[in-house]
């Protein structure tokens, strides 16, 4: 449905020019800034795929060479078997396209005159684009503030009807940019609800672009890590987890004070990849290690070697850091 091949898109600076005011436009020497290196990817009909990576990896110049708006440098896009640079129309009728830091719907319309727009503009026959907004209606819950202007809704409201003029004209494919941002916790849980309902039970194939790991973990069969501008992880997000090694940490409390600092020592001095001491607080030692979690015992077994434990308790990784940690490297 979506099939990215070798996809370079590189753009032409110029250096500022050591010239002050006006002059200072001529600008320096010209230089290539290299923003996507060399991505593939298939995605098939259907799926929910999760598109992350730092800021500055090369995410949205992929999403807009996806969807048309920018030429690759060299390499190739199809959208359902559609080059999206070449047969626009097409391609505005296979992609919904919805960029949470902006709005596609007009401020100062009620919602439903936006969807009339969107209706007109897209040529569907009336009683088509209200037979969907009855659909939409359904999934998106938008008929409590169908005719409040766009400025009077609450960032989720907007979201909601943001994501159903996306859908209006029923495409099979959804890219979303950041499509929780700024919203709070119970907003978050309702939008990423509802775009599971949207993958499936309209099978709209979804592709997700998001710095917010929960919703990725929450909603993602598969991820994508862009790095540099190259593929650095493409699988399921279990997949990613081991990659990443998701150090978990464990408090293993001692019976006494000198059974923990002989642990603490001892670990200190032992080179090991997969255990390590980060913290002794009175009797409490905190190890880190990045075996899974059925293997706690195994753990715990090499800690009790150093003396008797009154308690241990595993804390699970958190997968933002992990994530954080793999963009650092
Ligand atoms: N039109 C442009 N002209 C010049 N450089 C650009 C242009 N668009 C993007 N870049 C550069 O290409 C690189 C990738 O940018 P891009 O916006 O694709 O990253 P991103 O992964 O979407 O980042 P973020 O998470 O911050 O949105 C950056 O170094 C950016 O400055």
């Amino acid at each position: 449905m979506i099939e990215a091949a070798h996809l370079h898109k590189s753009f032409k600076l110029r250096k500022p020019g050591p010239r002050k005011g006006l002059r200072s436009l001529i600008g320096g020497p010209t230089f290539v800034k290299e923003a996507v290196r060399d991505v593939s990817f298939t995605i098939a009909s259907g799926e929910f795929t999760g598109f992350i990576g730092p800021n500055g990896a090369g995410k949205s110049t992929t999403i807009k060479m996806l969807s048309g708006i920018l030429h690759p440098s060299s390499g190739s896009v199809r959208l359902g078997g559609i080059d999206p640079h070449r047969r626009r129309v097409e391609t505005a009728r296979t992609l919904g396209v919805l960029f949470g830091q902006r709005t596609q719907l007009w401020w100062d319309l009620p919602l439903r005159d936006s969807f009339e727009v969107l209706g007109a503009m897209y040529r569907m026959d009336p009683q088509r684009r209200r037979a969907r907004l009855a659909e939409l209606d359904g999934l998106l819950r938008l008929g409590e503030f169908l005719d409040t202007p766009v400025r009077k809704l609450s960032l989720g409201q907007r979201m909601r009807g943001d994501l159903a003029a996306a859908l209006l004209h029923e495409p099979p494919i959804l890219i979303l940019d950041e499509p929780t941002i700024g919203l709070d916790v119970s907003a978050k849980r309702d939008i990423r609800s509802l775009l599971r309902g949207i993958n499936e039970e309209l099978g709209t194939t979804i592709l997700l672009t998001t710095h917010d790991m929960d919703d990725i973990e929450q909603l993602c069969g598969r991820v994508l890590v862009l790095t540099d501008g190259t593929l650095s992880y493409d699988g399921p997000i279990g997949g990613l987890r081991s990659r990443i090694g998701m150090p978990a940490s464990i408090e293993a409390t001692y019976r006494t004070l000198e059974q923990a600092q002989a642990a603490w020592s001892a670990l200190q001095r032992l080179d090991s990849a997969s255990l390590a001491a980060v913290g002794l607080q009175e009797r409490t030692l905190t190890v880190q290690c990045s075996l899974e979690q059925s293997r706690f015992m195994d753990v715990l077994r090499k800690l009790e070697a150093y003396g008797e434990l009154e308690d241990a308790r595993m804390r699970e990784a958190d997968f933002e850091d992990a994530v954080q940690r793999l963009y650092a490297n």
